[in-house]
């Protein structure tokens, strides 16, 4: 996207040159939310880099988490919310009517703030989705999903020896894995996790940040975070929104250290939020 020095308080994005970018996952292009009558997301366009994390930073209520259900088409389950613009994902339209919904969210995983384990075994939550996807022809192919799922989300040694325990008997951080091996193992190329840390303690988002540094080798990731630090630790680029429109975006390091636009350097510096 083209480099543009902005004043303070333009409605235009202030996009940063980026340099050595990773090819383009998702570009969304003229993306507009409404809530019923309600307005919440004003033209949004975003290119956001394969196997890397992207964070969407802001203060409460800016259209974040809005603008990241549009990248699964969440916002299809909110009776009162409509959409307009396009989102391609590897220049698929996600938004055209063909695109199944279902098959979507294998492709764009997604974790929640609060983990959300099923009411099920460790294994059976793992399992879940290549049953309903048809990704395993028999028990010895599916238990190596499990496994390989459980290994990448960095639970696999502390689980092995009792998969057929209730997902929900793991401590909160375990239980984020598990909802992170969960999404892998349908082989998603995306992963959205809106706020994934904050029901953590700090020894439990240290290693969920640690899981996602390793996870953008081979996903594209988008976090939703309140928190600077985390931001800044986990992100290569940061996109920061406010009121509805996407303000600023570039390279993480950046963003921190050489806002543009006036809002942003206010909310990183905590003058609002
Ligand atoms: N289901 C909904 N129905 C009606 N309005 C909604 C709904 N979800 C969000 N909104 C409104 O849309 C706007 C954007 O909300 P959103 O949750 O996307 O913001 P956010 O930046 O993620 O906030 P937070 O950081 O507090 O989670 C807000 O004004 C919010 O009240």
């Amino acid at each position: 996207m083209a480099d543009s020095a902005a004043p303070a308080h333009t409605a235009k994005t202030v996009y940063h040159s980026v340099a050595n970018t990773h090819p383009v996952k998702v570009a969304a292009s003229g993306v507009e939310v409404f809530y019923a009558d309600k307005q919440a997301l004003h033209g949004i366009n975003l290119d956001i880099q394969d196997r890397s994390v992207t964070a969407f930073i802001g203060p409460s209520g800016c259209g974040k988490s809005t603008f990241l259900r549009c990248i699964n088409r969440m916002n299809d389950t909110i009776d009162t919310a409509r959409v307009a613009g396009s989102i391609r994902i590897d220049d698929e339209e996600i938004n055209d009517r063909a695109v199944d919904p279902v098959l979507l969210r294998a492709r764009v995983g997604m974790v929640f703030q609060k983990p959300n384990p099923f009411p099920k075994s460790i294994y059976d939550n793992v399992a879940y989705g290549p049953r309903i996807h048809g990704l395993a022809s028999g028990k010895d192919e599916l238990d190596a999903i499990v496994e390989t799922s459980l290994k990448k989300a960095g639970l696999w040694d502390e689980v092995a020896d009792r998969l057929d325990q209730p997902g929900n008997s793991l401590s909160g951080g375990q239980q984020q894995r598990l909802v992170i091996a969960r999404a892998i193992a349908v082989n998603p190329e995306v992963i959205l996790m809106d706020e994934p840390c904050s029901a953590l303690d700090p020894i439990a988002t240290a290693r969920i940040e640690e899981l996602i540094d390793e996870l953008r080798e081979n996903y594209c990731l988008i976090i939703v975070t309140h928190s600077m630090a985390q931001a800044a630790r986990v992100s290569q680029m940061t996109a920061f929104f406010h009121l509805g429109h996407l303000v600023e975006y570039g390279p993480t390091e950046e963003i921190f250290t050489n806002p543009r636009d006036r809002r942003t350097q206010d909310y990183i510096t905590g003058r609002f939020g």
